[in-house]
């Protein structure tokens, strides 16, 4: 299943954000949401993760999801790996990820191996480029263990070799068969790596298409008359 979102509508302040929002993404596949700001892209995903609750609509999500941020909060003065290793405390309970240290590890380390930073394990995670931090949240998502990964403009702060790398990235963790949504503000590395597209406008979807098939138009019209 991945996840399958349906109906989700939500207001703040009697201000609709949501105004029945379907989208779905299947396992293995790579999803991008554009949108223009204020067009509910963030308030989708913090829905879809359970950090807000919609007024109505439903989430579905198959062996949990993970989110990572524009902001990468990884605690800097740790090692990359300590900090991919607290991915999995969420998970488990104080005493197993005591007893577990070894085998916490472990996993943090093939976690960072499939993010391409085995070799800087033992780095500050604050002495390492953007994108290699982004790299390394996605690691820390990995070792939860979810099947579904929620992006939220994970490349709007790095730079656009940094940015490719890191939606090539969730592209090649699609086809490890993880479900992998991500909210892009940049067309042509959505239309490049994605498998398909949807457009979110004032709430709700205005389009959805193939990753090879999307309507250039379509996107711009995306972001003329935003609110
Ligand atoms: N907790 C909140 N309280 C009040 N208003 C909110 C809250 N969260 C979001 N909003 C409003 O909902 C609208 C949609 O916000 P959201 O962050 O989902 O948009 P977005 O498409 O992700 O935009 P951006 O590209 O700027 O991140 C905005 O007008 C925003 O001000």
């Amino acid at each position: 299943m991945g996840i399958q979102i349906t109906g989700l509508r939500k207001s703040f302040a009697g201000k609709q954000v949501l105004a029945g929002v379907e989208l779905s993404v299947a396992p293995g596949e790579f999803v991008a949401v554009l949108g223009a700001n204020g067009s509910g892209k963030s308030t989708v995903l913090r829905c879809a993760v359970g950090l807000q609750r919609p007024d109505s609509g439903t989430v579905g999500i198959d062996g949990g999801a993970a989110m990572v941020f524009q902001q990468i909060h990884l605690v800097g003065r740790r090692s990359a790996l300590d900090n991919v290793c607290s991915g999995a405390l969420g998970r488990l309970k104080l005493r197993q990820s005591l007893l577990f240290g070894r085998e916490i590890r472990r996993e943090a380390m093939d976690c960072l191996d499939r993010v391409g930073l085995a070799d800087r394990a033992a780095d500050r995670a604050g002495r390492l480029s953007g994108g290699q931090q982004q790299r390394v949240a996605i690691a820390r998502a990995l070792c939860q263990r979810a099947k579904v990964i929620l992006a939220d403009e994970p490349v709007s702060a790095l730079d656009p070799s940094a940015a490719e790398q890191v939606v090539a990235l969730l592209a090649s963790l699609a086809g490890e068969g993880l479900a992998v949504l991500a909210v892009l503000h940049q067309p042509e590395l959505a239309q490049r790596f994605a498998h398909r597209i949807v457009g979110l406008h004032r709430g709700k979807v205005a389009f959805e298409s193939a990753a090879g098939a999307m309507d250039s138009q379509a996107v711009s019209s995306l972001y003329e008359g935003a609110r």
